[in-house]
C-alpha cells in the first residue's frame, strides 16, 4: 500500500515528505495507522548523523499514537481497531531480560532493530523501489507503519491521541527515571538539567514523589515557566554563574542533592550532574543520549565518595504492562500530558518541528496525519 511519510534520506538534511511504498506485515507483525508523533530530541539526534546506528534513507519517530489495520500470522494480542503507542523497548515476556524482573531492556527483536528492519532482516518499506529503513522499531513519521507485534502496547480508545503519543516516549522516560531509576522518596532533594519535554517530565516525576526541593537548570531561560509549573522550586541558568554549575548546586544545598537528572545528552553536563550529587549517598541518572564518540569522565574520588552513576532507557518502563495504566492516568488527569503540547501541525510541516525545538522554542510539537 501507498503512505505518505517523512523520509530522512540523508544525515543532516530537512526530511522529504513522499509518499513510499509499505509491504503487508508478517507473522509476528502489526499494521498500524499513525495518527499523532510526537518530535523528540532523539530523532533530531539520528538525523544529525552522531547517531552511531543511524541509517539512511530511513522513516524516522519514536513518539507516535495509532490504529491497528492488519496484523501478520500468529498475532493474538492486537486486532484491527484497537488503539496502540509503539514501542522502541519492546517487551516479549519471554526473553532473559524480560523475565528478570530487573530491567526493561527486552532483547527480542533489539539486534535488528538497530538495523533498521524487522526481525527476519528484511524492511517493510521502500520508495521507488529501493529499500527505506526502520527506525527504533516504530517508524511513525509514516501514516502507515509495520510494527513488531511485541513493540506495541494497547491503550485505552477514548484517550486523546495528540497527547498520549507522548507517553511512547518523553513522558515516560522522566516519569520512570524519577520513578524506577533514582526512586526518589519523599522529601529528597533533585536537580535537573534540561527542560526539554524530557526533564519537565522528570519534574513533573519529582513532584508525584513528593520531592522537596526541586532545581532546574537550563541555559534557555525561557523554560523556567513552564517548570516552576511543573513543580520546581528554584530555576537557575548556568549562564548567570562565572563559576562551575555543579559549584552552585552545591553551594545552594549544602552537599549537593540527593537526586540529579541530564536530560539534554551533553557529556560535560552529565559529569556536573554527577559532580553536585550529595557527599556519601547523592545519585545522578544519566537520560541524554550522546553522540558517537563521546565519553564521561570524572575524578574517581567522586565515586570513592559515595556518589552513584546510573543510566536510564525509557525511563525502566515495560511498555505493554505499564502504559495502558499511564494512559488510564493521564485520562484521569493524574498525569498531566497538555502542557508539554506547545505545537502541532500536519505531517507537511514537520521539519518546522525541527526548527522550534533547535531554536529552544517548542517543548513537544505534535505531527498530524
Ligand atoms: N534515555 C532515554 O530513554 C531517552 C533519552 N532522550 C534524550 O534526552 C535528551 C533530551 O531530550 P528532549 O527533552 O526531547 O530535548 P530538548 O531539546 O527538548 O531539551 C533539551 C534542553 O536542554 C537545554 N540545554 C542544552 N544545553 C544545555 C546546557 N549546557 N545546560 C543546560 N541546559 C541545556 C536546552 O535549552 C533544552 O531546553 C536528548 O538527549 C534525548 O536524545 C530522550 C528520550 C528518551
Ligand atoms: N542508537 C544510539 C543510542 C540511542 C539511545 O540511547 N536510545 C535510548 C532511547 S532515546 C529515546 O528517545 C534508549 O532507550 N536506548 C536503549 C536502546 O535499547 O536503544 C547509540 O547507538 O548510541
Ligand atoms: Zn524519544
Ligand atoms: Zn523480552
Amino acid at each position: 500500500m501507498k503512505s505518505r511519510a517523512a523520509v530522512a534520506f540523508e544525515a543532516g538534511k530537512p526530511l522529504q515528505i513522499v509518499e513510499i511504498d509499505v509491504a503487508p506485515p508478517q507473522a509476528g507483525e502489526v499494521l498500524v495507522r499513525i495518527t499523532h508523533t510526537g518530535v523528540c530530541h532523539t530523532d533530531a539526534f539520528t538525523l544529525s548523523g552522531d547517531d552511531p546506528e543511524g541509517i539512511f534513507p530511513a522513516v524516522l519517530g519514536h513518539e507516535g499514537a495509532g490504529i491497528v489495520v492488519e496484523v501478520g500470522e500468529g498475532v493474538t494480542s492486537v486486532k484491527p481497531g484497537d488503539h496502540v503507542i509503539p514501542l522502541y523497548t519492546a517487551e516479549c515476556g519471554q526473553c532473559l531480560f524480560c523475565k528478570s524482573g530487573k530491567t526493561n531492556l527486552c532483547v527480542a527483536v533489539r539486534a535488528t532493530q538497530g538495523k533498521g528492519v524487522m526481525p527476519d532482516g528484511t524492511t517493510r518499506f521502500s520508495y521507488n523501489g529501493q529499500p527505506v529503513y526502520h527506525y527504533m522499531g516504530c517508524s511513525t513519521f509514516s501514516e502507515y507503519t509495520v510494527v513488531a507485534e511485541v513493540s506495541l502496547a494497547k491503550v485505552n480508545p477514548k484517550a486523546n491521541p495528540e497527547q498520549v503519543c507522548l507517553l511512547g516516549c518523553g513522558v515516560t522516560t522522566g516519569l520512570g527515571a524519577v520513578k524506577n531509576t533514582a526512586k526518589v522518596q519523599p522529601g529528597d532533594s533533585v536537580a535537573v538539567f534540561g527542560l526539554g519535554g524530557i526533564g519537565l517530565a522528570v519534574i513533573q516525576g519529582a513532584k508525584m514523589a513528593g520531592a522537596g526541593r526541586i532545581i532546574a537548570i537550563d541555559t534557555n531561560p525561557s523554560k523556567f515557566e513552564l517548570a516552576r509549573t511543573f513543580g520546581a522550586t528554584d530555576c537557575v541558568n548556568p549562564k548567570d554563574h562565572d563559576k562551575p554549575i555543579q559549584q552552585v548546586i552545591v553551594e545552594m544545598t549544602g552537599w549537593g542533592v540527593d537526586h540529579s537528572f541530564e536530560c539534554i545528552g551533553n557529556v560535560g553536563v552529565m559529569r556536573a550532574a554527577l559532580e553536585c550529587a550529595h557527599r556519601g549517598w547523592g545519585q545522578s541518572v544519566i537520560i541524554g543520549v550522546a553522540g558517537a564518540g563521546q565519553e564521561i569522565s570524572t575524578r574517581p574520588f567522586q565515586l570513592v565518595t559515595g556518589r552513584k552513576w546510573l543510566g536510564t532507557a525509557f525511563g525502566g518502563v515495560k511498555g505493554r504492562t505499564e502504559l495502558p495504566g499511564m494512559v488510564e492516568d493521564a485520562m484521569a488527569g493524574r498525569i498531566q500530558l497538555a502542557p508539554f503540547v506547545t505545537h502541532t501541525m500536519p505531517l507537511t510541516e514537520i521539519n518546522e518541528a525541527f526548527d522550534l525545538m533547535h531554536a529552544g522554542k517548542s517543548i513537544r510539537s505534535v505531527v498530524y496525519y
